[in-house]
């Protein structure tokens, strides 16, 4: 099965756009700043190209043949996501998608006089021969109608280059270059899994090797040449595509900025992006014209034209979001300093911008630069301000923004936005004390404050506050809103009430993933594994395809191995085995049953990894060296570990006595990483120690060096090391300081009385069992314990004792002379 199916959709832009595109284009065409300005034929045919085909297509044509074509090569080694992208820019642009690959496919499938020769220079991860690949692109750009050609993965090299100028006479007007590491892009060609020839181990490192020699040269001469655009294709195919669509909005959003990629453009269009999201298109269309007005008069936020850098040898390059963003601030700052009024639009739309990048520096300038009175009056502002602060933790500052909001109360945006803050701190009582405040002040609630003030009740766990939130559900009216009945699913099963929850499942009508999501995950969370599969088994039978937070849940709900390679087959065909939370999930299983093998594969092969992935495959090796190795990996990636791994790899050094190696990891801990340890990591710690039979060390740790006291985890560890090393002067204190923290646990009881007893000291058990503890029932029951435990083991041994010997007089009389001689000689 091949590849692409690539739209022959010719529309550039929306018909909305190209009308105002068309007028402007019209009048900076007739404009003579633009022939003015040593623009060449050449240029004129870029602009041509794009121009006729928006304005023939506002009217209702398509393009025409004799028309210049606008070509864009996209180049890339093999599995950059070159194919991938390709789909999304005619998606989104309404380009003809030439994959020089599939028209060399299309001829082996059709058994052409080149059919044999082609599969044979795939299969070895050669190039076919140029005249072959360059006659069969100029055949599908001839009878294309559509004049904006992407060629996909062509040229390959200079030779190819040179003979597609010859044969088609023309240059490429951009080239696309999609730099991935190589890693990664064997990942990604192993597991495309479209069944090609080539996507193998041995012709992938051919491919890759051919890419470097020949394929690298061609960039390098458009790279002089001023036409490659170099996007950085690690990152989810959204992300990438990000990178890829400034590129040719320039010639979309801007006609004065046409192929000008200079930061002031990514700052231009990425503001009109913001400002526009939701908004009507005519909206869009006079914020447009009003920035193009402005940009007439002041330097901000446009840059002056000057010639393209598709015609001079000027080196373009992307942007990400983050860096046009952070443009566009600075030019905002400037304008400010010089006088120039803002419009509040532009706020608004920066203000959006930050939240959706998470950018709170940048959020925290456009908040100084607000005028304080537009920001008390205008509630779009100030909300958005609001939910910036509130959605990066900044929770006073939004708080004060609520504050100082003249009208606060007219919609219930700014409130959710403070509650959900409050609930993702973890401050749920503020979150629920704002959500009966909105009654108060009479706020009208909608469907998106409740799931926030559920997850607050959910948090603090009080059912009868969850139970209050739900008779305001049905007062209010959404007592059919599946959005809302989730979370009150939710609210229910992690306030313990599984019955209530399943109820409330029950009654959505129209259930989404997040409904199947969340019983599966409830059920998971109590214990309830058939009710989990068999929620499972509804949700397919429903005509629902696990998604990735299903398969992970089970995953590692479920922690069974055979469970897992059934889900790991499942994957596989539907080609989600690489999704973050799924092959997370996969590796944690697969060590848990020390399949380490499928583990680190799965862990090297993975396309991305997160502090997960790492935490997964470090504890998954919780007694193994290797653990280390991961470790050490870890850093050289520059993922940051976090409170997790240190427990995962602390615990390793203890499990395998590295006693030294667990003192640096710790004090790195705190020095490089600013990590605090907490009443895990201690325990690690006197876990540590304790093992390697350093028991002073254990104790001195605990009594000095700990900021807080020390809970059971950390007295635990300490009592059981005494017990395995004989230490009963610690060993009492550790198990003192135990019965004052957890009475009711018998099992420390029983290791003082195992310490005392080893110790030969069983005057103590009977001093202890008599003794004017706090609890004497307690410590007279676990003395019985811990007698019936010694008689019992004692009996048992009895009985083996007693068994082998049953079976050495009968199973000698049974065997033949020789294998009794063979057992008596190996002292049986
Ligand atoms: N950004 C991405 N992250 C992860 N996988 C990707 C990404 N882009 C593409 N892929 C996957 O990688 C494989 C190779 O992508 P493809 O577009 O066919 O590469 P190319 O055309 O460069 O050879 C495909 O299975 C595709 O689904
Ligand atoms: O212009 C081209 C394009 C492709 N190929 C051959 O087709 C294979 C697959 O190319 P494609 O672009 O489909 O895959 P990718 O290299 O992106 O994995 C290459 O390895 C080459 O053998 C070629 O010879 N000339």
């Amino acid at each position: 099965m091949w590849r692409r199916v690539a739209s022959l959709s010719s529309s550039l832009i929306s018909s909305s756009n190209s009308s105002f595109l068309g007028q402007v284009l019209v009048s900076s065409f007739s404009a003579p700043i633009f022939i003015k300005k040593n623009q060449t034929a050449y240029r004129f045919n870029i602009w041509e190209s794009l121009t006729t085909g928006i304005s023939q297509q506002a009217n209702g044509a398509v393009g025409s043949k004799e028309r210049t074509p606008f070509i864009t090569f996209v180049l890339g080694g093999p599995g950059s996501g070159k194919g991938t992208q390709c789909i999304k820019i005619v998606e989104t642009f309404g380009f003809k998608h030439l994959s020089a690959g599939d028209l060399l496919r299309r001829e082996i499938a059709c058994n052409t006089a080149d059919g044999a020769m082609i599969l044979d220079t795939i299969k070895e991860g050669k190039i076919v021969p140029s005249e072959v690949t360059v006659k069969l692109i100029q055949k599908e750009i001839e009878s294309s109608d559509n004049h904006k050609i992407l060629i996909d993965g062509f040229p390959r090299s200079e030779e190819n280059r040179i003979a597609f100028e010859k044969i088609i006479g023309a240059e490429p007007n951009i080239v696309l270059f999609f730099d991935c590491p190589e890693e990664e892009m064997v990942k990604r060609v192993l597991s495309r899994n479209q069944g090609r020839v080539d996507d193998n181990i041995d012709t992938i490192r051919k491919r890759l090797k051919v890419f470097e020699a020949l394929n690298l040269p061609v960039i390098n001469y458009y790279s002089q040449r001023g036409k490659l655009y170099t996007i950085n294709a690690v990152g989810t195919v959204d992300e990438i595509f990000e990178q890829v669509r400034p590129v040719f909005n320039s010639f979309e959003s801007n006609p004065k900025m046409v192929a000008l990629l200079s930061p002031s453009f990514h700052s231009t269009t990425l503001t009109f992006h913001c400002s526009s999201k939701g908004k009507k298109n005519k909206r869009r269309e006079q914020l447009n014209r009003k920035q193009l007005q402005k940009s007439k008069r002041i330097a901000f936020p446009f840059p002056e034209s000057s010639p393209t850098p598709l015609l001079i040898n000027y080196k373009p390059f992307t942007q990400t979001r983050l860096q046009a963003l952070d443009a566009v601030v600075q030019d905002l700052e400037a304008s400010v300093e010089k006088g120039i009024k803002i419009d509040t639009e532009i706020f608004a739309s920066l203000l959006e911008t930050c939240y959706q990048l998470n950018s709170i520096d940048h959020g925290i300038k456009v908040h100084s630069l607000i005028p304080k009175t537009l920001l008390r009056r205008n509630t779009g502002i100030s909300s958005k301000l609001l939910r910036l602060y509130a959605s990066c933790g900044h929770i006073e500052s939004a708080h004060q923004v609520f504050d100082e909001m003249y009208k606060r109360n007219e919609s219930a945006f700014p409130w959710n936005s403070l509650i959900s803050g409050y609930a993702e701190l973890g401050q749920y009582e503020d979150a629920l004390a704002l959500y009966f405040q909105m009654e108060e002040e009479g706020v009208e609630p909608d469907r998106f404050t409740f799931p926030r003030a559920l997850k607050a009740c959910a948090g603090i766990g009080m059912i009868q506050i969850g139970e209050a939130v739900h008779r305001d559900v049905v007062r209010k009216g959404f007592g059919n809103d599946g959005f809302v009945l989730n979370a009150l699913c939710d609210m229910y099963a992690k306030c313990g009430d599984i019955v209530k929850a399943r109820r409330v499942f029950d009654s959505i009508i129209y259930k989404d993933m997040v409904s199947w999501n969340s019983m599966l995950t409830s059920y998971i969370r109590h214990g309830l594994l058939f009710e989990a599969l068999e929620v499972f088994r509804g949700m397919i039978e429903e005509g629902f395809d696990p998604d990735p937070v299903a398969i992970s849940t089970v995953l590692s709900g479920f922690s069974s191995l055979k469970i897992a390679a059934q889900i790991h087959g499942w994957v596989l065909r539907r080609g989600i085995e690489w999704n973050l939370s799924v092959v997370n999930a996969l590796v944690l299983v697969y060590s848990k049953h020390e399949k380490f093998d499928q583990a680190s594969w799965l862990f090297h092969w993975m396309p991305e990894r997160d502090i997960v992935s790492w935490n997964s495959i470090i504890s998954g090796h919780c007694k193994h060296q290797q653990a280390l190795k991961y470790f050490e990996q870890m850093e050289s990636s520059g993922t940051s570990p976090d409170t997790i791994t240190f427990v995962a790899i602390l615990s390793v050094c203890a499990h395998l006595g590295l006693v030294k190696d667990g003192e640096q990891l710790f004090s790195l801990m705190r020095k490089k990483y600013a990590i605090n340890p907490t009443m895990e990591h201690y325990a690690c710690m006197v876990n540590l120690y304790g093992r390697a039979g350093m028991i002073d060390e254990a104790y001195n740790l605990i009594v000095e060096r700990m900021e807080f006291d020390a809970g059971p985890t950390v007295w635990g560890a300490l009592l059981y090391a005494c017990s395995v090393h004989g230490n009963v002067d610690i060993g009492e204190i550790a198990a003192r300081n135990l019965f004052e923290l957890e009475p009711d646990n018998e099992h420390n009881f029983e290791l003082l009385m195992k310490i005392y007893s080893n110790a030969g000291r069983l005057e103590d058990v009977e001093r202890r069992a008599c003794g004017n503890s706090p609890d004497f029932t307690q410590q007279f029951k676990a003395l019985i314990i811990f007698n019936t435990n010694q008689t019992l083991r004692q009996v048992v041994q009895n009985i083996g004792i007693a068994l082998v010997d049953w079976f050495r007089t009968f199973g000698l009389i049974l065997l033949g002379a020789e294998s009794k001689k063979e057992l008596m000689d190996n002292g049986l």
